[in-house]
């Protein structure tokens, strides 16, 4: 046995022992993914003028859910897009187990990338029963089977008595579990999704969504998702990864980006924010709603404060910033209050509890929790 059949045969062992350790063998739902390392190498795509990836580098590891985030224009299709071999890169490389799919010297066709993609309108056939949509990239194998897998996709997405329906007979939800099984039943390696919830109401996308993320888990494919809604990258990534044109500003976990965001950008993305222009002087920076840290910032450094509205509560009269309620508006779990206060040149918002009492007129004195506060120097801004 040379090296590479034994490396292949030491992987099929180790897909054997997951097959045991998930259960996919035992309830006959399927056969597992081997999951997959992807790599992107200073990857650059371009439409004609427009530089739309302007060298991306992320190594997402096996198994790994990676949550690409980032406003509209930003270049998450087109990366997705670059991954899955619909489009070419201009420059860099992308590998999947460090074999090259696409770069200088090979450009793989989508079909032998071992990719699933789902699309954000799920791009399901309108004239196709649900059976042959889920089969429609199995056609390198005889029909018997495909169908076979067929059904086993469908069971693993809780849709086994649809095969013979077509997608019109289907709510936004089933079709969107249709859209999965397709991508899943090549036992793709590495699935790919572009705003696979977009469709669905508030409601049935919590569900769905929390569906979806255990059957991913379970098909132990390395995974990128795009969205635009961060919480749904922070519920649902191992990682984020924010892009902003054509780049990643940051990638890291939920608690990563929430905490220490690379700058005001980053975090504006995942709280809103009281921002404040101010200078450092002795170590701390004067804000319009009390002293700050300045994090170490020599004196006469500008820099921008961002404070989260849940880090500003109310004190007892005297002990705080004084301030004038100008609006309270009640939001279920929170009331969102409107505080005039000297030196703001917009009135601050606070997010409290229990803040009912605190009517538009209402005297009140603000208090600020340090771990709301970021602090950004000003050219970063
Ligand atoms: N077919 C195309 N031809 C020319 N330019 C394009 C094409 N598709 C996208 N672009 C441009 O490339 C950039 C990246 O687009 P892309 O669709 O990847 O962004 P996105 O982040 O996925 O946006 P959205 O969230 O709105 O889907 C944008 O400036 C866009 O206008």
């Amino acid at each position: 046995m040379n090296t590479s059949s034994a490396s292949k045969a030491a992987s099929e062992d180790a897909s054997t022992q997951s097959v045991e350790r998930t259960g996919w063998g035992r309830r006959g739902t399927g056969g597992v993914t081997i999951a997959a390392r992807l790599c992107f190498e200073n990857v650059v795509h371009r439409y004609g003028d427009t530089l739309s990836l302007r060298g991306i580098k992320l190594d997402i590891e096996p198994g790994e859910v990676v949550c690409l985030l980032g406003r509209s224009g930003c270049g998450k299709t087109t990366l997705l897009r670059v991954t899955a071999g619909l489009e070419y890169p201009a420059s860099g490389r992308i590998t999947i187990n460090g074999r090259e799919i696409a770069g200088p010297s090979v450009m793989l066709p989508p079909e032998k990338r071992g990719i699933g993609l789902m699309f954000q309108d799920y791009a399901l056939f309108p004239h196709m029963t649900i059976l042959k949509n889920v089969i429609y990239g199995l056609k390198d194998i005889p029909r018997a089977e495909a169908e076979r897998q067929g059904h086993i996709a469908l069971a693993r997405v809780g849709l086994e008595g649809y095969a013979a329906e077509h997608p019109h007979a289907l709510s936004g939800g089933e079709q969107q579990r249709v859209a999965l099984a397709r991508a899943l039943a090549p036992r793709p390696s590495v699935l790919l999704m572009d705003e696979p919830f977009s469709g669905l109401d508030k409601r049935l996308r919590d569900h769905v969504r929390e569906e979806t993320m255990a059957i991913i888990r379970e098909a132990r494919a390395t995974c990128i998702i795009v969205t635009h809604d961060p919480e749904e990258a922070m519920r649902m990534g191992d990682r984020i990864a924010l892009m902003r044109q054509g780049r990643l500003l940051q990638v890291g976990t939920a608690r990563d980006l929430y905490e220490s965001p690379s700058d005001l950008y980053a975090a504006r993305f995942f709280s809103e924010l009281n921002e404040f222009e101010g200078v450092a002087r002795g170590g701390m920076v004067e804000t319009p709603v009390g002293m700050v840290s300045a994090h170490g910032r020599a004196d006469g450094t500008p820099v921008m404060v961002a404070i989260r509205p849940q880090g500003i509560s109310f004190t007892t009269a005297g002990d705080g910033v004084a301030g004038r309620v100008v609006g309270n508006r009640f939001l279920g779990e929170v009331d969102l209050l409107n505080v005039a206060v000297d030196g703001a040149d917009v009135p601050v918002r606070v997010r409290a509890r229990n803040a009912a009492p605190f009517v538009v007129g209402s005297s009140v004195w603000l208090v600020l929790d340090q771990r709301d506060v970021l602090v950004f120097d000003k050219l970063a801004a």
